[in-house]
């Protein structure tokens, strides 16, 4: 025994200090941000909080930590979460200086020559950022958006083409939600290329682009908790040709997709033949105004123009149809809303058969529809994060030092009880229709779906007319019920996921003669 002990006293010694060693190291990360309350290894390992994401529940984790915890929960090593929408102009102001965290880094796509391509949304480089959005901010202002409303249109003229001859007449069961994803793509595809992908024309998923998009998430969600993981597993050559081999590249076949519309619009404007189409009716899209920015301003990179198109793929659709889900899910659920705001819009005496922006826009039961929508299933659900800047900050009575990630999730914000109500987990519209212009503003303020600050969303104006343009429509024209209602689910991957919800459809009788007038 005596000789055994002698033998290995290096091995054991080395042992010994290497177990000191890592638990020196722990508790040097416990200590850091020690009077953040929040449970045990999360203080110690971002491994936690990846497993919460991986669960695809992880906004109802987050949920029950910050009822367990308080407003302030420490859900990472470095990694601070707020629950009060208080913190917001603090965590999110409009100056320059409270940069995005290395979350985004994980959202970039990988190109084989660039690496990971910077989009709008995504980079954390801020004088990056400021030299990509602001020659296309002006895009995105409340007075260019409603000169793309004659582009939903075309694409509403599909939909109900689609609906009126496929289910209206049939009482075919059929996904909604699926179909509202179907048309906030079809728009986007519009708005930015000048044509559908054809996903309304043929019914579905042309050429597996959601389900790509789908992927990309479901696999990135989980490594935005720990980014240097997406790069070791995937944003890598070693990893980049396996994925190849496997046929695991879902962000490229997106990037694949916006280069060849690039390529096209290019060919077409040298021809002259977009140029003399858009000068024709005022048509002009997205993709058109990028190239002409970039052609216009030799300081912008050449890359720009596909990071754009990314941006509006990428952040534009999926969450459009989602919040189109929520509201349309919600008025057949709560059938007393539905005839609420069937009422309001019969009564508003609007053009048909497709009412204008202008007539929509401000009817305020509507307007509180879409605000509780967007409430209630933020469609990005995971904290949005920053990086404390030199000097740390106060995030609701509690110092966080420089270099702290701190985020606020949506999902946890929108339904904090002081600012929205006791009944902040349930649907009700009304809430936003208050007599208090300083409660309100409370709530629009502390409704964080869009961001806020610096990094707001840049398409809230476009998203907001698609869906004021499509709620009128379905709930005007069709009498629509739900079937199977506990079919529909929904499911965390940062996108904020959902599916089945079925329904039936018939053409209200008075719809015909209304769009007839
Ligand atoms: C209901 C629809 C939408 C919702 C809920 C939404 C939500 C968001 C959120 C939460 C952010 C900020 C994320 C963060 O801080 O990490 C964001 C950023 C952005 N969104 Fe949207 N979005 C919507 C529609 C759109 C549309 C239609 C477009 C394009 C046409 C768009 C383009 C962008 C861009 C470019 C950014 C980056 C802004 C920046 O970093 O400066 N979004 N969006």
């Amino acid at each position: 025994m005596g000789s055994f002990l002698e033998l290995n006293v290096p091995i054991v010694l080395l042992v010994c200090a290497g177990l000191g060693l890592i638990t020196l190291q722990l508790c040097r990360t416990w200590w850091r941000l020690r009077q953040i309350p929040g449970p045990l290894p999360a203080k110690i390992t971002n491994f936690q909080r990846m497993v919460w994401v991986g669960t695809k529940r992880s906004h109802l984790i987050l949920q029950d930590m910050h009822e367990k915890y308080g407003d302030v929960v420490r859900i990472g090593p470095n990694m601070v979460s707020f629950g009060n929408p208080k913190a917001i102009p603090t965590v999110y102001p409009m100056r320059p200086g409270f940069p995005k965290s290395d979350f985004y880094v994980t959202l970039r796509p990988y190109t084989r020559g660039g690496g990971a391509l910077h989009a709008i949304f995504n980079t954390t480089d801020e004088k990056l950022h400021k030299q990509i959005k602001n020659p296309i901010a002006p895009f995105f202002s409340m007075t260019s958006t409603t000169s793309y409303e004659v582009l939903v249109e075309d694409v509403l003229k599909c939909l109900v083409k689609q609906f009126d001859q496929r289910f209206a007449g049939n009482y075919e069961v059929f996904d909604l939600g699926q179909w509202l994803q179907f048309f906030a793509f079809d728009v986007m595809g519009t708005l930015t290329f000048s044509k559908r992908y054809g996903f309304l024309d043929q019914g579905r998923d042309v050429e597996g682009m959601l389900g790509t998009i789908a992927a990309f998430m479901r696999v990135g969600a989980p490594m935005t908790q720990i980014p240097w993981l997406d790069y070791a597993l995937r944003k890598n050559r070693f990893a980049d040709f396996f994925q190849r081999l496997l046929h695991q590249t879902a962000s490229l076949s997106i990037l694949g997709f916006v280069g060849k519309a690039i390529k096209e619009k290019q060919d077409k404007l040298e021809k002259g033949e977009a140029k003399s189409r858009d000068d024709a009716d005022g048509r002009k899209d997205f993709l058109t105004r990028y190239i002409e920015v970039q052609k216009n301003n030799p300081e912008i990179p050449s890359w720009a123009p596909t990071a754009w198109t990314f941006s509006n793929v990428i952040a534009g659709s999926d969450s459009v149809g989602s919040v189109m889900r929520t509201i349309m899910h919600n008025l057949l659920l709560y059938p007393q809303t539905m005839e609420r705001l069937y009422d309001e819009l019969h009564a508003a005496n609007l053009s048909r058969p497709f009412p204008k922006y202008s007539e929509v826009s401000n009817l305020p039961y509507l307007d509180a529809c879409v605000q509780e929508g967007s409430r209630m299933h933020p469609p990005f659900a995971l904290p949005f994060e920053r990086i404390v800047p030199e000097g740390g900050v106060t995030v609701l009575g509690h110092f966080l030092p420089a270099g702290t990630v701190v985020g606020g999730s949506p999902y946890v914000v929108n339904r904090h009880k002081p600012t929205f109500g006791q009944d902040a987990e349930v649907w009700r519209p009304e809430r936003w229709l208050v007599d208090d212009p300083a409660a309100r503003k409370r709530m629009e303020q502390g409704n964080l779906t869009f961001g806020a600050g610096r990094r707001v969303c840049l398409g809230k104006h476009v998203g907001i007319l698609e869906i004021k343009k499509i709620i009128p429509i379905l709930v005007l024209d069709y009498k629509i019920n739900i079937v199977d209602p506990e079919k529909f689910a929904v499911e965390n991957s940062w996108f904020f996921f959902q599916t089945g919800l079925y329904s039936q459809i018939q053409k209200r009788p008075e719809a015909a003669i209304d769009n007839q007038a």
